[in-house]
């Protein structure tokens, strides 16, 4: 379980969307009316003053001309069909989102060095190269990878021979000469070749990296004409970025015959390259103007044999919808001064939003990226669309995208509850409250939840103490909390009950199981301090001993008042009809601007429990 507050930050981006001729009505109208609003964002509208450093959608070039963008709307209506998903119900809402309308171009330098070295020379150049996040400064574009059997043909060895690798060991090990040693048994080869574990950690032994190292599985896609496309191949766009070299138009020699496609442009013949990707203040620099480390990485090129792979090439970084956080492509596309939602709470595979007024006409804009950029996790993206006022505290929820279903799986505390959000209560926000409470329980307790909704306090309690009596009026989080029970195993020791909260502490009360409960949760905060006068006479039926003990008493409540702890306190004292209660008092969270919810703790009164002026139950 994952539980977030919403936090809501003002759209500073300098520019609005543009929403072309629509724009103006936007603007003047809360809710806007036309069947089809395109929303996109132009990086003409840019300030140059407020670029910020690193990737923003702010900078970079955009792919497509603006008049193209739209041309291929209309034209690959069903490209884009496929692309959005649910663009019918897109149309139908008034909201379109063109996810090409986030591709930007950036262009870089990179140095093209010799793939074995390139972890070495990453660390090496580390404050450098381009520091972006989720982009890896190691690129590999088409014909980067030569195939030994290749570099056999052409006479070049790539790598070290495997032979002498383990000669070199052995000279080092046993201090013998090549070829002079006696013949190893086979655990001391082994043991001697472990030693030569590369920088990657593999060993330079081929037929045991084979064994040890898992087979890649090749991702493939089946593409609508039923052919299947290889994921990993060439710079074809991938999930958020491709990177590729810029070529020089006058590629020298020609091996494209001899190699195949994509080592035609390459010129001369290098072996296995990758790409370093330089920080973008070097784009476009030459050698000369860069700093001394690079530099001196050329010089010292230039003296061996690896000068052939090393080069300085202009590379282009295309970042796709894929690559922007959430809040960037909120910021780019609500008009400006919206606040931009930037968080929700997470209950299960349900991403529940809290939108303000103003967000209503953007309502399935917004969970549209909020299901793309938390995908898998998040299924479905609700808003609450009233407050709570029914007496089993369940929200109003509406699906704005996703699958509809409400029903899903939470894990807190290492318990897993199956809730339904349409049908019963549930707030990851107490998360912490419910373990707080649960501190103050040990094994020798017997729990009474009289409010326990689907289980969370009443199960978490059932690990800990003796016995737990939970009750709950709603007979959906009753069946909700009898299979929670069962998912956890602890069925046994839970007696479940679905009755009203004050029949159900004056039944429990007057049987044999109310005798030994010690500890009572009410977390009802809306009415549960004024439920508390069904304790008024609950130990009439008990004979007045030294050995009876009273149950201590938790009951949560809201105070809007200036002084909350003092409000509850007196609230709690006129539910009992009781002068002095000892409460112990603390402030839960802060639920609205000025509204607190509290837990008050306190020893049950015995004059409340033996006294004489019971209570009507209804
Ligand atoms: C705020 S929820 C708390 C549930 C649970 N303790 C939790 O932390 O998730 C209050 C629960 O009280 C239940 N409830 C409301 N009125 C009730 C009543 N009169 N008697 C018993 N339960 C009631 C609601 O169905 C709801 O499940």
């Amino acid at each position: 379980m994952v539980s977030k507050l919403s936090l809501f930050r003002a759209n500073s981006l300098p520019f609005s969307p543009v929403f072309s001729s629509y724009s103006a009505r936007f603007i003047h109208k809360p809710y806007p009316t036309p069947k089809t609003l395109i929303f996109c964002v132009f990086s003409s509208n840019i300030s140059s003053t407020n670029v910020p450093y690193g990737p923003s959608l702010l900078k970079g070039k955009k792919l497509l001309l603006d008049d193209l963008r739209l041309a291929s709307i209309g034209r690959d209506r069903d490209a884009h069909r496929r692309k959005i998903g649910d663009l019918d119900e897109s149309i139908e809402k008034g909201v379109l989102l063109n996810e090409d309308d986030f591709t930007r171009v950036f262009e870089i330098s990179a140095i093209r060095v010799p793939a074995k070295d390139c972890f070495a020379l990453e660390n090496r150049l580390r404050g450098h190269l381009l520091n972006w996040p989720r982009i890896r400064n190691i690129a590999r574009v088409p014909g980067d990878e030569i195939e030994d059997d290749v570099v056999k043909l052409l006479g070049r060895e790539s790598e070290q021979d495997e032979d002498s690798v383990v000669d070199s060991v052995n000279r080092r090990i046993s201090g013998k000469a090549e070829g002079d040693g006696e013949r190893l048994t086979s655990v001391l080869h082994r043991d001697k070749l472990a030693k030569t574990f590369n920088s990657t950690g593999y060993l330079r032994f081929r037929n045991l990296a084979k064994i040890s190292r898992p087979k890649r599985k090749r991702k493939t896609e089946k593409t609508t004409e039923g052919k299947e496309k290889d994921k990993d191949k060439g710079s074809k766009r991938n999930e958020m970025a491709v990177v590729e070299v810029v070529e020089d138009p006058e590629g020298a020699e020609d091996f494209e015959g001899l190699l195949g496609e994509g080592y035609g442009s390459r010129g001369r013949w290098r072996g296995s390259t990758r790409l370093l990707l330089l920080d973008e203040k070097y784009s476009g620099e030459q050698v000369q103007d860069l700093p001394e480390a690079i530099k001196a990485l050329f010089a010292e090129a230039k003296m061996t044999d690896a000068s052939l792979s090393f080069e300085l090439v202009k590379c282009r970084l295309t970042l796709f919808y894929d690559y922007w956080p959430m809040i960037e492509i909120l910021e780019a596309v609500l008009p400006k001064g919206v606040i931009v939602p930037s968080a929700f709470e997470m209950v299960g595979h349900i991403a529940h939003l809290n939108l303000r007024d103003e967000h209503i006409p953007y309502k399935r804009l917004i969970a549209k990226v909020v299901l793309d950029k938390n995908q898998p996790k998040i299924q479905t993206v609700v808003n609450k669309i009233d407050r709570i006022h029914n007496d089993f505290r369940t929200m109003q929820l509406e699906v704005l995208a996703g699958n509809h279903s409400l029903v899903t799986l939470v894990v807190e505390n290492g318990l897993r509850f199956h809730v339904d959000l349409a049908r019963v209560y549930w707030n990851s926000k107490l998360g912490t409250e419910r373990q707080r409470l649960l501190l103050g329980f040990d094994h020798s307790d017997v729990v009474c939840d009289v409010f326990a909704g689907v289980g969370p306090i009443a199960l978490a309690a059932a690990r800990i103490v003796k016995r737990v009596y939970a009750n709950d009026l709603n007979p959906h989080a009753v069946e909700f909390m009898e299979q929670n029970s069962v998912v956890n195993k602890l069925e046994k020791r839970i007696e479940i009950f679905n009755m009203d909260g004050r029949r159900f502490i004056k039944a429990m009360f007057s049987s044999d199981k109310g005798q030994k409960v010690t500890q009572v949760v009410m977390n009802l905060p809306k009415d549960a301090a004024e439920s508390l006068d069904a304790f008024r006479g609950v130990y009439n039926d008990r004979q007045r001993d030294e050995s009876l003990s009273f149950p201590t008493i938790h009951v949560y409540g809201f105070s809007k008042a200036p002084d909350p702890e003092f409000d509850f306190h007196e609230r709690i004292r006129i539910a009992l009809s009781e002068v002095a209660v000892d409460v112990k008092m603390r402030k839960v969270r802060l639920v609205a601007p000025g509204k607190w919810m509290l837990c008050a703790s306190f020893i049950l009164p015995k004059s409340v429990a033996f006294s004489r002026k019971n209570t009507l139950i209804m």
